[in-house]
């Protein structure tokens, strides 16, 4: 058995039974009140579900199994000393709890690379039948739905496995999807906006340097970007909309394709991972509207101004949980001024920020004024030359698979029941308060 599953057997199963067993003793004690206030804002600050990967802390951001973004990049292995940690260690220490060796990261590399190979010819028939302009997230979501003819899971359900097992196909689909997604978000970028001038994988790299490789962008600088990229946008704790979608459809026992689909289709949202795809879009529309590529702080001020007397959201700012400037803007901010400091849409994104906070701020309803990981990451990914930002969703959505994904194996491992909460009418909630009018 390859040896990552015998060490999540071996660390999976005293926790399983720890959760048997505190469902068990504890299943009646209350832990938490609920306001009809977070029922109407989206169900915030509730505590209701269970999630191992990352934590996130308003004011600190995301930690990792415990571990900062700055902790990890300096304890998680690299190819060269003074570059980004390799993803496969991040997926290694939110599947095991544990930092891994450089042994494991390069096994998990390999691993990735060899499984990458096993996408059917039917899901790239089923992307050339979609119109090249349709949404690169239409084309990825419908590639994953595609792969889902693969499912180890669907086969070792109908063979009737025991339900405590059957995080063992999971973890195989995961595996097999995680390995996959580079190649279909490189083709799908390849097909759309380079001509169908396709590369093939280079098995020699790792998982994120063969994204930018078979992209078209084979520089060790884009590798080292896309190695940052996919690490920081990797998870963000249990409720956000892509993680929870993930982890509610995979409830009712469907595949790790379909899980992910559905996840996928959550991050498309523009409130969601479309942010950063909405944020290029705002700065483009704002440089054609004031007809300067260099606009001063006093022109995007009056800009942003406008955008919010429309009654529109400006992209890239604000957060549901976070109260304070995201650890995930800053830690692009800091790679940007050490490898592109004159990048003119660097320097945008700084003006913005000297100004956006303080709008939203006077509003006095923005509960956080600050910038999220999508106010900088299509500037930069544009800094470095991937300028075509429709892909950005789709490069959020490769890097998210590691986190969700690894989550779901997780669920199947504690043995997780279908996620059924209850709705009540407006009725119950006003006669529950005793609302008067
Ligand atoms: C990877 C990620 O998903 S990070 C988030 C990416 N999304 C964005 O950047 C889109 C812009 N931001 C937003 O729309 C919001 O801040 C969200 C969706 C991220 C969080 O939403 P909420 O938790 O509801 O935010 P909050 O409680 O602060 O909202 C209160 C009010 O402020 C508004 N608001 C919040 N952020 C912004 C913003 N950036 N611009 C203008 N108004 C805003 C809300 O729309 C809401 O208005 P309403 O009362 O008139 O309906
Ligand atoms: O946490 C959230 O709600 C949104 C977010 O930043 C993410 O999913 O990365």
């Amino acid at each position: 058995m390859d040896y990552i599953k015998e060490k999540i057997i071996e660390i999976g199963r005293p926790k399983a039974e720890m959760v048997k067993d505190l469902l068990k003793k504890h299943g009646d004690d209350v832990i938490q009140d609920v306001t009809l206030g977070q029922v109407l804002t989206g169900m915030k600050g509730m505590v209701s579900l269970l999630t191992c990967t990352s934590k996130l802390d308003a004011e600190e951001g995301i930690r990792f199994r415990g571990y900062s973004i700055p902790q990890l990049q300096e304890l998680l292995p690299k190819v060269k000393k003074e570059g980004e940690p390799l993803p496969e260690g991040l997926f290694y220490l939110m599947l095991t709890g544990e930092l891994p060796t450089k042994e494991d990261v390069n096994q998990i590399s390999e691993q990735w690379a060899q499984r990458s190979q096993g996408i059917p010819p039917h899901v790239f028939d089923v992307i050339n039948a979609l119109p090249k302009d349709a949404h690169p997230m239409i084309q990825f979501n419908t590639a994953i739905l595609a792969m889902s003819t693969e499912s180890q899971f669907r086969k070792a359900y109908l063979t009737g496995m025991d339900k405590k097992d059957y995080w063992g196909p999971t973890y195989e689909g995961v595996m097999d999807l995680i390995s996959r997604l580079p190649v279909i978000a490189a083709y799908i970028y390849r097909r759309v906006f380079h001509n169908e001038q396709y590369i093939d994988i280079d098995p020699s790299h790792d998982w994120a340097a063969n994204l930018a490789h078979m992209m078209g962008h084979d520089t060790e600088e884009v590798h080292r970007l896309m190695r940052l990229y996919m690490m920081i946008h990797a998870d963000h704790e249990g409720g956000n909309v892509s993680a929870h979608a993930t982890h509610l459809v995979g409830s009712a026992l469907s595949n790790p394709y379909y899980s992910f689909s559905a996840g996928m289709n959550g991050l498309a949202g523009p409130l969601h991972g479309m942010a950063n795809q909405n944020v290029m879009h705002w700065i483009h529309k704002m440089m054609r509207e004031i007809g300067s590529e260099n606009p001063t702080e006093s022109q995007i001020k009056e800009y942003a101004e406008m955008t919010l007397k429309k009654g529109q959201v400006i992209p890239g700012y604000g957060h549901a949980v976070l109260r304070k400037t995201d650890p995930r803007f800053t830690v692009q901010l800091e790679f940007a001024k050490k490898y592109a400091p004159n990048a003119p849409l660097i320097q945008m994104v700084d003006k913005i920020y000297n100004v956006v906070p303080g709008l939203l701020t006077q509003t006095g309803k923005v509960k956080n004024p600050w910038p999220n990981v999508d106010a900088i990451s299509g500037s930069l990914l544009s800094s470095f030359g991937i300028t075509e930002y429709p892909i950005y969703t789709v490069l959020f959505g490769v890097s998210r698979s590691l986190g969700v994904l690894t989550q779901l194996i997780w669920d199947r491992l504690y043995g997780l029941p279908i996620e059924r909460p209850k709705s009540q009418n407006l009725k119950w909630f006003v006669d529950k308060v005793n609302y008067q009018k």
